[in-house]
């Protein structure tokens, strides 16, 4: 078992292993009071695992109660979010009580936002079950909602008191669901570590790989974690440094926006990371090797890096991008794999850049 520590506003750890999902309970008395939890968990995830993390809090005196959402990003939406609003008032949760999110990052942004925003901010455990949500979405408080112009354009930054990531659960994922996850293990390593991108190069993760090497990919998972530990604990909301976690995501969020959340986030992000590395590397801002290596792990780990849109529609999809100011974006450049910075241009050079990128010859 690993366990990452994360200095926050709201200091906590994230505990990395298998049989975790049966400690729930247990840690939920160590590090949040109170006497009454809601599980916010999916439809596909809520009948696999919701009555193990029920059982365990009700043996940790928790009286305990579960709202299931129908899976998907399409319910990431002000409904959803309201109906966890009115469930957690009707079942009178008071200030010291508990939101627990079981499931993806769709569970985890809608559930911590509910208990960012209930009562003023009440505290959630995060028990992610996907291998995005494990190794990304459920660390470092960001929480939101979808709205029609575009991804996570409400939420909060509202951290978690625990997270436990059981890696057992992994094994139910669809290998698609597994693959898109891995989107954003690629990110953090050509954020800061060239070797986890060589071990990924090496071996590239899939469900095989879990069931022969279990304790290898929770590795890969508490190594990911702590590279975007060291990026939250240096800016935790967002001033400079944590847009760094937005590598990929200018283009990638476009393009979820575009097709309509029918693709995984992760998928999205691997193919906006390709574009930005190539439109980078044309500049000559990046090594040239860099664009094929990110394509070719992505590739081998089963991500889809196509991108069917011209520069027009992503441009105009990327406009409520949050790194966006009036006439400027601020984007996540990579020079290495292992190095990326920020940088900030003017709207019309973010259009070439995109144009840049995603030209098929490049
Ligand atoms: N808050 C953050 O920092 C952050 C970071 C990255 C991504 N995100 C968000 O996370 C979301 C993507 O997360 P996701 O890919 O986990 O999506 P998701 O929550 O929709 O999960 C993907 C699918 O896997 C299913 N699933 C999850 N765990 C399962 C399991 N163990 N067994 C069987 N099925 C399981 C879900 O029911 C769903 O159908 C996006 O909305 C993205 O914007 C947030
Ligand atoms: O935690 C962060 O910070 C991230 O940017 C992680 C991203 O992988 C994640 O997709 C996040 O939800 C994007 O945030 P947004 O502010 O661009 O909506
Ligand atoms: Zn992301």
């Amino acid at each position: 078992m690993y366990t990452v520590s994360v200095k926050a506003s709201q200091a906590y750890e994230v505990h990395i292993g298998t049989g975790l999902l049966e400690q729930v309970g247990s840690v939920a008395r160590t590090c949040a009071g109170g006497t009454k939890a809601l599980i916010v968990t999916d439809s596909n995830v809520g009948p696999l695992y919701a009555g193990i993390v029920s059982a365990s809090l009700e043996a940790a005196d928790y009286a305990c109660t579960t709202y299931t959402f129908l899976a998907g990003e399409a319910q990431k939406y002000a409904s959803t979010y309201l109906d966890i609003l009115d469930t957690l008032a009707r079942s009178q949760l008071s200030r010291d009580d508990l939101v627990v999110a079981v499931g993806g990052g769709v569970t985890g942004d809608l559930a911590g936002f509910a208990a960012a925003t209930y009562l003023r901010g009440i505290n959630y455990i995060q028990v992610p079950t996907s291998l995005l949500a494990q190794v990304d979405s459920s660390v470092g408080g960001k929480c939101g909602i979808d709205l029609e112009q575009g991804k996570n354009l409400a939420g909060a930054f509202w951290q978690p008191r625990a997270v436990l990531a059981d890696v057992g659960c992994l094994a139910t994922l669809t290998p698609e669901v597994f693959s898109d996850g891995c989107g954003e293990i690629i990110k953090h390593a050509v954020l800061a570590d060239p070797e986890l991108f060589q071990l990924l190069h090496d071996i590239p993760l899939s469900l095989d790989v879990l069931h022969a090497n279990i304790a290898g990919v929770a590795a890969v998972i508490a190594r990911s974690i702590e590279i975007k530990r060291n990026i939250v604990e240096a800016d935790e909301r967002e001033a400079g440094a944590r847009a760094l976690l937005n590598l990929g995501h200018s283009i990638g969020h476009a393009i979820e926006h575009l097709e309509a959340y029918q693709r995984g986030h992760g998928s999205c992000v691997a193919a906006g990371m390709v574009a930005i590395a190539r439109a980078a590397a044309a500049s000559g801002a990046c090594e040239e090797d860099v664009p094929t290596a990110i394509d070719q792990v992505s590739t081998a780990m089963g991500l889809d890096t196509s991108i069917a849109w011209g520069a027009e529609a992503i441009f105009k999809a990327a406009l409520s991008d949050k790194k966006r100011h009036a006439d400027t974006i601020t984007l996540v450049i990579p020079h290495a794999i292992g190095t990326c910075a920020l940088t900030t241009v003017a709207l019309k050079d973010f259009y070439d850049i995109i144009a840049s990128g995603i030209r098929k010859d490049a």
